[in-house]
């Protein structure tokens, strides 16, 4: 059986479960490839740190020159994660010749133009199934096997990271920087977890799909962003009363114009999405021929992204066995227009803190009905005199730009004491 050798670049969470992956099952996995799968060398840091998995020691190395010059290398796996060197060290590899699969979701969504057209002019692969979903199959299946729709709406929960902290602050009440250091503890969180909280590795996975979906380049500057380091446990528990659940969701629709955008929202708690827990992803395509399809697996995590990984390998090593090039090239066959967020469309949960005073509530309903927005529901908890006291109240459908405008008079207004929190609801 032929051998094809492998270039392991980074050896952390996701590196030392794609070694183990292809260690264990590495009879089904030759047998699937049709050649045997070795990982020939793995480009560390420092070559006398502690792995998360026994790496034999004449592999390691720390200069990436030994692994692009080691000429038995057919693919080579970028797993170090963020931009730099790995954008340099995914194009070095593809300009010789090499097919390459990443995770880094980072990389693809501000450079994967320039990546799949080097892998195309190369006549090699790029594959990076694990960028998003973590082990979900949904790259593969938005490129290949729905390829026959016209795609109008992407919307899911994309990020474990988040998905685990506000399952938990939901559940649990529990803290919000505890229950972070245990989802990096878990290896769910980027090196850097503010991209993870602040929803931009969410962005990233969006501009990806969308990219994908919508056929035309979605760069990350497109996608509108916010993160969940606003949520508060009564924003969670107020939610709860209204008969929703707050997720972070990242929403792609193409409808006069492409609007994307990651944000908290409010989602009716018998939504498919409202049970997505812990580090758990879901995402639903909505395409012309299929309808609604829902794609739903463990998001992050050493294993589960190791097993998207290793598929990709195996399809690469295919490709190697058969002298072909892989699967549809690059999707962005349009240029489509961007709708402004000011322009998009709506439900609001509003948290304001107000003086409970005769008149306030009147002067507030008074102005959202002089901008057109009207009111689902309305809590006013507390009584007291010379207090603030919370005044929740969730909006009917309204253009984002005319509640902001109306949010910006009733900010001003005597008796407001702040609008605390503003989340968009999904139905
Ligand atoms: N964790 C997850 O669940 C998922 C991660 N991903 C993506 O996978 C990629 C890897 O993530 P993950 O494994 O979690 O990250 P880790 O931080 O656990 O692993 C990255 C490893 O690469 C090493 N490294 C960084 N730069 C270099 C370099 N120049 N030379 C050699 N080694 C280097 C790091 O060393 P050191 O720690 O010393 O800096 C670290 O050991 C990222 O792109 C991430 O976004 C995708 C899906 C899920
Ligand atoms: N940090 C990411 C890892 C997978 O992409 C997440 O939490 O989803
Ligand atoms: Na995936």
């Amino acid at each position: 059986m032929e051998e094809i050798k492998v270039g392991l670049l980074g050896c952390g969470t996701v590196g030392s479960g794609v070694y183990k992956i292809l260690q264990e099952n590495k009879n089904s996995i030759a047998n699937k490839s049709g050649a045997k799968l070795t990982v020939n060398k793995v480009l560390v840091k420092d070559t006398s740190q502690k792995l998360a998995v026994d790496v034999e020691k004449d592999l390691l190395t720390d200069d990436f020159e030994e692994i692009i010059n080691d000429s038995e290398i057919d693919i080579i796996v970028e797993l170090i994660g963020g931009v730099h060197p790995a954008k340099e060290f995914v194009l070095r590899a593809l300009n010789s010749g090499r097919s390459v699969v990443t995770a880094n979701k980072e990389l693809i969504a501000k450079y994967g133009s320039e990546i799949l057209s080097t892998a195309d002019e190369n006549g090699v692969d790029i594959y990076f199934e694990a960028s998003v979903g973590g082990g979900i199959p949904i790259i593969s299946p938005l490129k290949e096997d729905l390829a026959g729709n016209s795609v109008n709406k992407i919307m899911g929960i994309v990020n474990g990271t988040t998905n685990y902290i506000l399952t938990k602050m939901g559940q649990e009440g529990a803290e919000f920087d505890e229950v972070l250091e245990k989802a990096q503890e878990l290896g769910y969180a980027e090196a850097d977890p503010t991209s993870d909280i602040a929803g931009h590795d969410a962005a990233y996975k969006l501009a990806i799909l969308s990219s994908i979906g919508f056929e035309s380049r979605v760069n990350i500057d497109e996608v509108y962003i916010e993160g969940i380091t606003e949520i508060a446990k009564e924003d969670i528990s107020y939610a709860k009363e209204l008969g929703y659940k707050i997720k972070l969701l990242a929403i792609g629709k193409e409808d006069e114009g492409i609007e994307v955008r990651v944000h908290p929202t409010l989602i009716p708690k018998e939504h498919p999405l409202a049970s997505v827990n812990d580090v758990f992803n879901a995402v639903f395509v909505e395409g012309d021929a299929i309808g609604e399809v829902m794609f739903y697996g463990p998001g992050a995590g050493q294993m589960p992204t190791g097993s998207a990984v290793v598929g990709d390998i195996i399809t690469a090593a295919r490709n190697i066995d058969f002298g072909a090039q892989g699967r549809i090239p690059c999707t962005c066959f349009e240029d489509k227009e961007f709708k402004p967020q000011a322009q998009t469309e709506t439900s609001f949960y509003l948290r304001l803190n107000v003086c409970d005073r005769p008149g306030v509530l009147g002067k507030i309903t008074g102005l959202l009905g002089e901008y057109g927005v009207s009111l689902e529901s309305v809590i006013q908890k507390g009584r007291s005199a010379n207090q603030a006291v919370p005044l929740v109240l969730v909006t009917h459908k309204v253009k984002e730009g005319n509640l902001v405008s109306a949010l910006d008079e009733i900010k001003a207004l005597d008796g407001v004491k702040e609008i605390a929190n503003l989340i968009r609801v999904e139905e």
